[in-house]
């Protein structure tokens, strides 16, 4: 299919045709992460689908036995939706037990492999695993500056978890020096945290913190100290420092010596996370997530790695398109109301199905009156409607019905389930919204876990009783304040969307309306020229 240089949404319009990609996909370059026309236009005509796809490239060794390095690597890639290419650094004879063998790649074949991938495709994420030499890790980190490789990060692996040296001695200047300034994240455990350290001792928590911020200074931006094999805690504790803050990440422990490449796939999903454009932190606490609530898997680094594995290839499976949240979806967000249906004598199902074809991009069931039975049953038929259309549905308040009719998601208020509960019941496969007010509020959603804010009431309403009204002011504050996309909600319409999309904040994603939707004689239509508006002005912000 010919495409000719065109206006900006006609080449994107386009390019979509071209390529199979994942909806979330479509909808982020189409609207949000807009390329220069050029570049758009090269990756329609020259690239592959995979200049679209969110990349890591994994520089690590082979594990025979597929529990870590490469292989795990590329399974935990998956399993978060990413693609990954990969660099073999060395050939490992290697099973559950141990490694029974290594035969390291030639530092001039790295650089050769290394070249191949990085010459061909878009990498946003360099991850590094078994590195056996100086001399590779020297034409590693040339390479990643030559092409200017977005984000690196390191797993400083050195010894396997059987106690087999896989980067010896030799290789510490290398990181030390070389690998560790360039490293957005490294994901030390105690032992390898103590070898980048001149083999000092670390005994407790405190120790993880100081050592997290000696490696710091090292060169390295993140640093999250794996305390798995910490003596003497019920709890796996791992310390996350930024160089500003630390933050105590910790979960049940489970006693297990099943840990074989824990490390791989620990790191190489949070490389997934950041080649999607998730946060540091929050990268960091959703590759921990997914083990959280289930009674085998812990947050924490002491898994059962096969299982642990298997667990997340499941969560990929199963939770398909719900997994991975985008905040592009909150654009035009409908929060239906069924005082507003009976009105207009439609079902809740006619509802939801009018907004989606107007052009809603998310859509929350806000149900405050139906008995759990009838919530769960009008929930079932609106999620099966808003997958037929790739539209998330979310769940007012009740995360129990969000389990039941398998929800995307839930939206939870101050006074509901909070945000960190919720997430250990849900797993990170579901999307967690929560209204904040208050930048502290918006503060600890981000540190809780949540995916985005809804912020209001930004003008008075009376779909909520006694809500108090925060204004564009107070809404700037919340978007000024948070990590994660807000979006708007209270009294919110047509005649004012604009003033509200109008404030300065990158991160407020769109306005969230019940009755400027809902309390209208045709929900399509006043949906439809919403959307219309949104669109004119995120085009237009461009
Ligand atoms: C998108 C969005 N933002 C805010 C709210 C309000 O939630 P909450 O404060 O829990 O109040 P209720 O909706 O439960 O009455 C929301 N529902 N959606
Ligand atoms: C459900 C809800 N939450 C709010 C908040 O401020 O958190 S305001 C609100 C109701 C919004 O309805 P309408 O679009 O009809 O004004
Ligand atoms: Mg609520």
């Amino acid at each position: 299919m010919p495409i000719a240089p065109c206006g900006h949404k006609t080449l994107l319009v386009r390019s979509r045709v071209l390529f199979d990609r994942p909806k979330r996909y479509q909808v982020r370059a189409r609207l949000f992460s807009p390329m220069s026309e050029e570049s758009a236009y090269a990756a329609a005509t020259q690239g592959s689908a995979l200049q679209w796809l969110p990349h890591v490239l994994t520089v690590a060794g082979s594990d025979s036995g597929a529990g870590a390095g490469i292989q795990a690597d590329i399974k935990a890639c998956a399993a978060a939706g990413v693609y990954c290419s990969s660099v073999i650094t060395a050939v490992t004879a290697q099973n559950t037990v141990g490694v029974q063998g290594v035969y390291s790649i030639a530092e001039e074949f790295v650089a050769e492999q290394l070249r191949s991938v990085l010459s061909d495709m878009k990498v946003d994420v360099i991850k590094t695993g078994m590195l056996p030499s100086p001399g590779v890790i020297a034409v590693l980190c040339q390479i990643i500056k030559e092409f200017q490789v977005g984000t690196v990060v390191v797993d400083p692996v050195m010894v396997s978890t059987s106690g087999d040296i896989l980067s010896g001695p030799s290789t510490l200047t290398g990181f030390l020096e070389q690998l560790l300034p360039l490293a957005d994240i490294v994901t030390p455990n105690l032992k390898e945290a103590s070898a980048l350290l001149g083999g000092i001792f670390l005994d407790t928590v405190g120790d993880m913190r100081s050592a997290a911020k000696s490696i710091h200074d090292l060169g390295a931006r993140n640093v999250l100290v794996k305390g798995g094999d910490l003596r003497g805690s019920s709890d796996a504790i791992d310390i996350f420092f930024d160089g500003e803050q630390f933050h105590e990440l910790s979960g049940p422990r489970i006693m297990t010596r099943n840990t074989h490449g824990t490390g791989c796939t620990l790191a190489s999903y949070i490389a997934a996370e950041l080649a999607k454009g998730t946060p540091m932190l929050l990268a960091v606490q959703v590759s921990l997530h997914p083990f959280c609530f289930c009674a085998c898997f812990t947050a924490g680094i002491l898994y059962a790695t096969l299982a642990k594995q298997l667990f997340i290839m499941i969560v990929g499976l199963i939770s398909g398109p719900n997994s991975r949240f985008s905040a592009d979806s909150l654009l035009l967000y409908a929060v239906t109301d069924s005082r507003m249906n009976r009105k207009w004598s439609r079902s809740m199902a006619e509802a939801v199905k009018a907004s989606i074809e107007g052009g809603a991009t998310i859509v929350q069931l806000r149900e405050k009156e139906a008995e759990t039975g009838k919530f769960i049953d009008i929930a079932v038929k609106c999620v099966a409607i808003c997958r037929s259309y790739g539209v998330p549905l979310l769940i007012n308040d009740r995360i129990d019905v969000a389990l039941a009719c398998d929800a995307d998601g839930v939206h939870v208020g101050q006074s509901d389930m909070p945000v960190i509960f919720a997430r250990k019941i849900l797993g990170a496969g579901k999307i967690i919204g929560v209204s904040c007010k208050t930048p502290a509020q918006a503060e600890k959603a981000w540190a809780d876990g949540a995916d985005y804010i809804g912020c209001g009431g930004v003008f008075p309403t009376t779909t909520k009783k006694n809500n108090p009204t925060i204004g564009l002011d107070g809404l700037k504050a919340v978007c000024l304040s948070s990590k994660l996309p807000v979006v708007a909600i209270g009294g919110i319409g047509a005649e004012n969307a604009q003033s509200v999309m109008e404030l300065s904040a990158p991160n407020l994603k769109g306005v969230a309306v019940v009755s400027a939707l809902f309390d209208q004689e045709s929900v399509a239509a006043e949906t439809d020229r919403l959307k219309s508006l949104l669109m004119d002005m995120v085009m237009t912000d461009r």
